[in-house]
């Protein structure tokens, strides 16, 4: 299944993969992913029962790994010819990802874990509004984590909490595409759609595509598109 809005010239694709295929250590059959076609300032909903293979495909969108086979052009670069290094920088400069486990770093603060993408990317520092603290502060605000928690270090928040504040990570220096793997799982009806909101908001703002990973169906009419991993319709 492709992903496509055909008006759009193709210098304006965010995320193209062709035919890609990854296959973990001892797994047999590798993991086959539809092709995806996503345009510049769209967001894609990405569903599927567990073990179908959507947080491998957003690790691979990410850079994190590479596919066995297939390609994947993000903003017209192809991920697999760049090296380790460059892969990483091509992340920090124009990738907001929220992943499952959050990956916040334990002994900062809530701020400096939001301001950490300014610190690897001048790009991403360029584009903060008005400075990493000052956009990082209007973010944990919208994102509503209380400001007497902003200067605590982020293992002593709630789990809801810390998936603010990857978000919030995710969203500073707004990066052309945001990575957000199950996003909202910790997060109570209120603040769920909340987040979804003002990530769409932001998104929209910024010309950012978005690609969003859940179980949770009730959510996919906030998105452009969906599709789902393994044959689910
Ligand atoms: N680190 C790993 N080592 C070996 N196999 C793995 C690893 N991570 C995932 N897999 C396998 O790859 C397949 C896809 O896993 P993946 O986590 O991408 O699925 P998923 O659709 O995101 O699942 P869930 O909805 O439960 O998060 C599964 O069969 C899983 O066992």
């Amino acid at each position: 299944m492709n992903i496509e809005t055909a008006q759009q010239p193709s210098g304006s694709l965010a995320i193209q993969t062709h035919q890609l295929r990854f296959r973990w250590p001892k797994q047999q059959a590798p993991l086959m992913f539809p092709d995806i076609q996503l345009h510049r300032g769209e967001h894609l909903f990405l569903r599927g029962p567990s073990g179908t293979g959507k947080s491998t495909l957003l690790s691979m969108l990410a850079g994190m790994m590479l596919p066995e086979a297939g390609s994947m052009h993000l903003l017209g670069t192809n991920l697999s010819e760049l090296k380790g290094g460059a892969r990483d920088q091509f992340r920090a400069d124009h990738m907001g990802v929220i992943f499952q486990q959050f990956n916040l770093v334990p002994y900062l603060s809530a701020l400096a874990n939001v301001t950490l993408p300014c610190r690897l990317s001048s790009r991403r520092r360029q584009q903060a509004q008005g400075s990493p603290d000052a956009a990082a502060s209007a973010l944990l605000r919208d994102l509503s984590i209380p400001e007497s928690l902003w200067h605590r270090q982020v293992t002593e928040m709630s789990i809801g909490q810390q998936q603010r504040v990857a978000a919030a990570r995710a969203l500073i220096g707004s990066p052309e595409i945001i990575l957000a793997d199950e996003p909202t799982s910790a997060l109570d009806t209120d603040n769920r759609d909340r987040f979804i909101e003002l990530l769409l908001t932001l998104a929209h703002e910024h010309r950012c595509s978005v690609v969003f990973v859940s179980h949770d169906r009730s959510l996919a009419n906030h998105f452009h598109h969906q599709l789902s991993l393994g044959g689910e319709s």
